[in-house]
Parts: structure tokens; C-alpha cells; sequence
């Protein structure tokens, strides 16, 4: 797991350790990390540098400094000189470093426009000096132009092959594109307390996620039920019945209008026409392609009423917006995940807004749910506070009848016992690695994205493992 903090605590943490380090100290150690990663990625001996007003361009003149002494030729542009941090500057200029107007010339660019202050895109002038850029950039801390705290981008934003940031992630490293992120020790670890939000990796995925043993057998490994699908979106059913069947071992139970089409499809699924024959379940993924008619209100009362968790989706979440009344068919102690994309979200509560992490954890906290925000950098947010971030590298998984695979999964994972919020995050993440692994470079349909979970786990499962 790596875990992210954002600026206000970093802050905080940086401020104990200045009270009893030298002065300057830190941003040295900082500095020095920077000029170590841009000799290991330079391509040549000649790097520039963008200096904003505060200690984030004091981190790059004092790398500039760093790799001066290294031999490299390093040309600073100062985009507000008088505020330009004072002692690096010295340092730069006394190590032979060159002051200039533009970067011409140069194999690498660092940028220390702003760091951990800034908001809002570039300004004008940074942003001119960014648009000419013709060098990759290593960003210091985070990539200018993009907010720290939710990844946010309004205008322009430097655009990062590499970020090295100090002490420990912040949020933008998981919710934004910052290239390879590296990680400078500056001592920070003990003054910070547990993360803000948390990203899982594929082991802790490949941990989590739930293998027969060889006591198990089809009913307690968990047993998913899908009230999906109608006679005009069959296809949703076929979908998420399929990925709770491929995602564990245990038994799937279908109930609904597309009994028929999910059968054909799947023989090994327990099909019915009507929600009253189930049988029992262990967890109900409820909404992908139902409507949102009486008859789809009857069969999500009947689902929030089973006492199992429910993953709740598209069409129970457009249900649940429209009328909230619905909820009171829940037991307060029955786990739900909603699993809205941005519309969804609005019909729900509102406007998501630039802090998705914010607006996930405002939906959890309202309707004391596990919520899982769709986006490139999906955001799951618990009610008791818990957040995890999952960013995909692409945007495969963004297909028709993707989001009914993503419940599947959810589903089953719900049945086989996982904790709400990792049930969701393993399943994000095994979602997007399935889509990586099926799309290869083209585009591709949801149920190539299906067919390619088996393949999704076992890439996450530890090796050692038969
Ligand atoms: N505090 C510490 O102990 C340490 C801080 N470090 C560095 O210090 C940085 C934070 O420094 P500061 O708090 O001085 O602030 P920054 O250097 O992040 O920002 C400086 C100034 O940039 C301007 N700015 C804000 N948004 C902008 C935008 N969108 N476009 C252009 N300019 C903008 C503002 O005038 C702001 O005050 C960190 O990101 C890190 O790089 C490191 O040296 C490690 C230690
Ligand atoms: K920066």
C-alpha cells in the first residue's frame, strides 16, 4: 500500500522536523535527491531550470548547484527574480551556474515553478516558458499547473516524464499524471501519522483476493447474486453475471428479465425470472441495465432489504437519486457500495466538483456507504473515512458495459467476505489491469475487458502461489 498525505499535513510534519534540524538542511537533502534523479535520466549534460518564487525553485537552484559540481551545464530562468530564494541562488551563481531569459538547448528541464503552494493553473508567464519547452521535465515535487492536494487541472500544466517528491506521496501523485513519481527521504516518515488517502499495489491485491482452500466448496466461498439486466438491456446482465462468475470460485445466482440471455451465456450460473426465487446469497449486485420502473424499485427494496451487502449501480443509483425513500428499505447495518460516474454522482448529491476526493467522501458520509467515484483516477472513499485511489495508466476500461464488469467484481468479492472498501479497490484495480491486458494497444469491447480478468488475477496473485 502507499499511503498519501496532503499539503496541510505535510506541512505540519515539515515544521516539527525544521524545529530541530539546521536550517536549510532539508532543503538540500531535497535538492540533492532532485540533482541525483536528473543525472539518472538526463540524456545528455545540459539542463535548465524553471525558478518560481518560493522554496520549490529554491529545491532547483540548489539542484542546479548539486549538478554544477557533477560537471553539468545548468541555465536557470527566474520567473519573479527578486523572490527568487536567496541562499540557492548564491550557491547556483557561485557553482558557475547561468542566469537566462529562456532555455534554449537543453536534454532535461526542471521544474520548480511551485510546489506544495501552488493553486490554479500556470500563470501567463510560467506558462509561456512551459509551451516552448522542448526538453522532457523532471517536476519538482509535483508538476506545476497541477493542484497538490486533488490533481485538479484548469489551463496550463507542465507535463512530467519524472517527479521527485520529499518525504513522503501527496495526492496528486496518485490522482494526476506525474510520470515516474520517485521519492526523497528527508526524514519526515516519523512525524507523520497514518495517510490521507491510500493507493493499493498489486500485491495487496494479489493478498486480498479470495482463492478456494481446501476445506471450500461452491456455497462458502460466497454466493453473489445479480439483479441486473431487462428485456431491452440484457446484455448489462450477461456482463456483471459474467464477471462475478470469473472473479472467484463461488456460486452466482441470476435473478431477472434476462434470465435467458445470461443462462445461454453462462451455464454454470444459477438463473430465475423473478427476485423472489433467488435463494439465499451471500451479496447483491443490484442496478446495471434494470430500469427504473416499479417493478426495478420492487427488486432493489427487495435487495437493500436481504441483509447481505449490496453493490449498488446505474440504474439503483439513478433509483435511489430519484427517490430517496428507497433506503429505508435498508437495515443500517447492511454494507452498500455505490459505484456512480460523474452524472450519477450529480443525481445523487450534486455537483463532484475539482475534489473528488472531497465529493467521495461527502457521498459516503451522507449515505454511510462505501462510494467509489468512476474516473481515470477513481476515488473510493468508506464512511468511516478510509479513501483509496486507484489511477489507471489508460483509458481502455472507458467502454460501454465496462462499469457492469467493475459491479460484478464488486459483487463477488462482497460475497466472499472482503471488507466493502477493499472489495471495491481490489476489484477497481483488477478492472483496469484487465483492461491494460485485453486492449494491448486497441480498443476493445466490455467483454473483451471480461474475458480478460483470469488473466487480471493471476497478474496480481503472488508467483509462489499455484
Ligand atoms: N518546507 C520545507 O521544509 C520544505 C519545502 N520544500 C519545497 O518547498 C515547496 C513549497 O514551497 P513554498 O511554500 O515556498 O511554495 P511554492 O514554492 O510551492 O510556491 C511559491 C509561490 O509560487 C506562486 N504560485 C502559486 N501558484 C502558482 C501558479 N499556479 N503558477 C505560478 N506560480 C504560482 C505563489 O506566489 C507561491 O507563493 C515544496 O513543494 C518543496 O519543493 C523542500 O525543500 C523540502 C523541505
Ligand atoms: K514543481
Amino acid at each position: 500500500m502507499r499511503g498519501l498525505w496532503t499539503t496541510a499535513r505535510v506541512r505540519a510534519a515539515e515544521d516539527r522536523v525544521l524545529a530541530r534540524v539546521p536550517a536549510g538542511s532539508l532543503m538540500r537533502r531535497a535538492a540533492f535527491g532532485v540533482a541525483t534523479v536528473a543525472l539518472e535520466v538526463s540524456a545528455g549534460r545540459r539542463i535548465g531550470l524553471l525558478v518560481g518564487a518560493g522554496n520549490n525553485g529554491g529545491d532547483a537552484l540548489w539542484a542546479g548547484y548539486y549538478l554544477r559540481r557533477r560537471g553539468v551545464a545548468v541555465s536557470a530562468v527566474l520567473l519573479d527574480p527578486p523572490r527568487a530564494h536567496a541562499e540557492g541562488l548564491a550557491a547556483f551563481r557561485k557553482a558557475g551556474g547561468r542566469v537566462v531569459d529562456r532555455l534554449t538547448d537543453v536534454d532535461l528541464v526542471i521544474d520548480g515553478i511551485v510546489g506544495l503552494s501552488g493553486r490554479g493553473p500556470l500563470r501567463p508567464d510560467a506558462a509561456e516558458h512551459v509551451a516552448h519547452l522542448d526538453a522532457p521535465v523532471l517536476a519538482v515535487d509535483s508538476p506545476s499547473g497541477l493542484d497538490p492536494d486533488t490533481g485538479a487541472v484548469h489551463g496550463p500544466a507542465v507535463h512530467a516524464a519524472v517527479t521527485v517528491t520529499f518525504g513522503c506521496l501527496k495526492p496528486v501523485h496518485a490522482l494526476a499524471d506525474c510520470g515516474d513519481v520517485r521519492l526523497v527521504d528527508i526524514g519526515l516518515t516519523p512525524e507523520l501519522a497514518g495517510p490521507d488517502l491510500v493507493e493499493l499495489e498489486v500485491s495487496d491485491v494479489g493478498a486480498a483476493w479470495p482463492v478456494p482452500g481446501p476445506t471450500d466448496d461452491k456455497y462458502t466461498q460466497g454466493v453473489t447474486g445479480v439483479a441486473a439486466g431487462s428485456a431491452t438491456y440484457p446484455g448489462a446482465a450477461v456482463l456483471a453475471t459474467g464477471a462475478a462468475l470469473l472473479a472467484t470460485s463461488g456460486m452466482v445466482r441470476y435473478a431477472g428479465a434476462a434470465a435467458e440471455d445470461v443462462r445461454a451465456r453462462w451455464p454454470e450460473a444459477i438463473c430465475t425470472g423473478s427476485i423472489t426465487d433467488a435463494g439465499r446469497v451471500q451479496a447483491w449486485v443490484a442496478g446495471p441495465g434494470l430500469g427504473t420502473g416499479l417493478g426495478a424499485e420492487e427488486v432493489l427494496r427487495t435487495v437493500l432489504d436481504a441483509g447481505v451487502p449490496v453493490c449498488a449501480d446505474a440504474d439503483a443509483i439513478t433509483m435511489l437519486a430519484n427517490n430517496p425513500d428507497l433506503w429505508d428499505a435498508r437495515d443500517p447495518d447492511t454494507p452498500v457500495v455505490l459505484t456512480p460516474h460523474d452524472r450519477e454522482y450529480e443525481r445523487l448529491v450534486g455537483e463532484v466538483g475539482d475534489d473528488r476526493v472531497a465529493a467521495a467522501k461527502r457521498a459516503a458520509d451522507r449515505f454511510d456507504a462505501v462510494v467509489l467515484l468512476k474516473g481515470h483516477a477513481t476515488v473510493i472513499a468508506a464512511p468511516d473515512g478510509r479513501v483509496l485511489v486507484n489511477r489507471a495508466r489508460t483509458s481502455w476500461a472507458s467502454t460501454a458495459g465496462s462499469g457492469d464488469v467493475l459491479s460484478g467484481l464488486i459483487g463477488s468479492l462482497l460475497a466472499a467476505g472482503l471488507d466493502p472498501l477493499l472489495a471495491a479497490g481490489c476489484a477497481a484495480k483488477v478492472h483496469v489491469l484487465a483492461a491494460e491486458l485485453a486492449a494491448d494497444g486497441a480498443p476493445i469491447p466490455a467483454s473483451a475487458l471480461l474475458n480478460a480478468i483470469p488473466d487480471a488475477i493471476r497478474a496480481v496473485r503472488p508467483l509462489t502461489v499455484p
